[in-house]
């Protein structure tokens, strides 16, 4: 193999693009690509190769295809575009995306839509705490109108803790920069250098023990079993010893990728492609976890903090009570869980809009910490988000 090999000169960072849909995520970030490829800082990824299905395309270790990679003048960018709502709520709200920051794209024409606050409430949820706004369409819209939809961003933005009255909202147009027009070009210049200084370079765990919540499962002909996500902590190389908890897995890592080229190191933030020796294509699912040996105990109960989403957010129109069973979306993992609001007697009960301590019981063990993240889901729609408090032991 004579691949290029993976080298950090730049800090890295996770961004995504979030919004409503057909408000024009994936030809802003195809424009993003085309105006830093001319800069030739990043290869330019047509709409067509952002939009395909992952399965479509699997040369080679590959990443997750939503995702392209880009430099600005002072960072490495993964950034994902998320195809769907639905994909939206699995990679980012579950915490797999581990985005350092966002774009929310709103159309112009169109203004605040009910998944643009939805995706806004739930990335506060997990903690995303930089939003930069890309008003697209702009060159669609009418200025006085989209005078009016960036205020109803801003307070959006406020009303879910956003600091909206900063935040920077800029007017774009990722169908005329990709057109080459010069003054739309120029303004996604502009949403990047609003990206460089406004999101943060976040400080990462690497001294923490390895741990990979895994997105996806590939083989690649001849090599192998193939691993790919964001690593949520430490460090990973080739030679290391790891294991998936939970399963009879337990291995060398023989392969470390990003983006098609080797890695020598890996590190939390990453997204990596981790060849696994001697490891059958079933052992290991989405949901699983590939950790450094010994340092992760799958468990099944925990205590939690949640927030019930009230109608109007998309949630439930009836209240939530013991007994309920929900999925649970934690890391990548999607299980079924028992949820015990306290007392039956007491008919306790939490209403779409309540924020309730919960006891959890999952239909199987995952690996749980304080401060894991997680968001409830119930026939294809999130209903509630929340934050593991304590860990409980298993019952007998
Ligand atoms: N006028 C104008 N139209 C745009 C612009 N950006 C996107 N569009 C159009 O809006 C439609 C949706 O664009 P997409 O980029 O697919 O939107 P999306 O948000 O990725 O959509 P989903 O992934 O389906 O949620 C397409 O018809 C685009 O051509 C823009 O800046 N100006
Ligand atoms: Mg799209």
């Amino acid at each position: 193999m004579s691949k290029q090999t993976y080298v950090r000169t730049k800090p890295h960072l996770n961004i995504g693009t979030m919004g409503h849909v057909d408000h024009g995520k994936t030809t802003l970030t195809a424009a993003i690509t085309k105006v830093l490829s001319e800069r030739g800082t990043g290869g330019y990824v047509p709409f067509e190769r952002i939009d395909r299905a992952p399965e479509e395309a699997a040369r080679g270790i590959t990443i997750n295809l939503a995702h392209v990679e880009y430099e600005t003048d002072t960072r490495h960018y993964a950034h994902v575009d998320m195809p769907g709502h639905a994909d939206f709520i699995k990679n980012m709200m579950t915490g797999a995306a581990q985005l350092d920051g966002a774009i929310l794209v709103v159309s112009a024409l169109d203004g605040v839509m009910p998944q643009t606050a939805e995706h806004v409430l739930l990335a506060r949820q997990v903690g995303v705490d930089h939003i930069v706004v890309a008003l697209n369409k702009a060159d669609a819209g009418d200025p006085e109108l989209t005078d009016l939809v960036e205020l109803e961003v801003r307070e959006l933005l406020t009303a879910h803790g956003y600091p909206g009255d900063t935040t920077p909202v800029v007017r774009v147009s990722g169908l005329r920069a990709l057109a080459g027009d010069p003054r739309w070009t120029g303004a996604i210049e502009a949403l990047l250098d609003a990206v460089d200084i406004y999101v943060p370079t976040p400080v990462r765990s690497t001294d923490a023990p390895f741990l990979l919540p895994v997105e996806n499962v590939l083989t690649i002909t001849g090599r192998g079993t193939v691993v790919t996500g964001a690593i949520e902590r430490g460090t990973v190389r080739t030679g290391d010893r790891i294991e998936v908890p939970g399963t009879e897995v337990a291995t060398v890592v023989t392969g470390v990728e990003t983006f098609g080229k080797p890695m020598e190191v890996a590190e939390a933030g990453d997204n990596v492609a981790l060849l696994l020796r001697g490891v059958a294509r079933d052992a290991v699912r989405r949901g699983h976890v590939v950790a450094a040996p010994g340092s992760v105990v799958p468990r099944r109960r925990f205590t939690a903090r949640v927030y019930v989403l009230s109608a109007a957010e998309g949630g439930r129109r009836t209240p939530v009570s013991t007994g309920y069973r929900p999925q649970f979306h934690l890391r990548t993992a999607d299980v079924v869980g028992a949820v015990d609001i306290g007392d039956a007697a007491d008919a306790v009960v939490a209403r779409p809009g309540d924020t309730v301590t919960m006891t959890v019981e999952l239909g199987r063990a995952v690996p749980l910490e304080p401060g894991l993240g997680f968001a409830i889901r119930e026939g294809g729609r999130t209903v509630g988000a929340g934050t593991v408090v304590t860990v409980l032991p298993d019952q007998p």
